[in-house]
């Protein structure tokens, strides 16, 4: 029968990546006219691995002027797709699977819908280019059952 005595002192780390992609919006015009973008916020595994053998649910909290802002996502894929005009901070708090007995981890992501001026290299940005902000990170999970 399988051991579910904790191993002391072993170290676990699982990347991720976080952030958003975030496109024009060119077109049919969205509900709300003032809003320029559609974007997406997300966690990611490498190579989409499916992160829910060890993540339960994704709290996204956007800024407090959109409807409802504290939008959990419980399945995969982790993450969240909206319209705006602007550029916020997103609060990413990462509630994992019981068994990891783990305490939630909460990250922080700035918004980006336009290009760092570096990106643009002295050239203007395609009107309807995406804009994609990911950052890497890893996970550590200490003494995992
Ligand atoms: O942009 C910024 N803050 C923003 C907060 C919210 C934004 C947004 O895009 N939206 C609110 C949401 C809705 N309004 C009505 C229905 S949903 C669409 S933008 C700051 C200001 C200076 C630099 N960055």
């Amino acid at each position: 029968m399988a051991s579910n005595k904790r191993v002391k002192g072993l170290i676990v780390s699982r990347p991720i990546y976080y952030g958003n992609i975030a496109t024009p919006i060119t077109g049919k015009k969205p509900a709300n006219p003032d809003h320029t973008h559609r974007w997406t916020v997300m966690v990611k595994g490498l190579n989409n691995e499916d992160l829910s053998y060890y993540i339960r649910k994704v709290v996204f909290k956007l800024h407090e002027t959109y409807p409802n802002p504290l939008r959990s996502i419980e399945q995969p894929p982790f993450e969240l797709t909206e319209t705006g005009w602007g550029e916020f901070e997103i609060m990413i708090k990462i509630h994992f699977q019981p068994i990891t007995s783990e305490k939630p981890v909460t990250l922080y992501h700035h918004l980006r819908l336009h290009p760092f001026e570096d990106d643009l290299q002295g050239q203007p940005w395609p009107k309807d280019k995406p804009v994609l902000s990911l950052l890497y990170d890893e996970l550590v999970f200490n003494e995992p059952t």
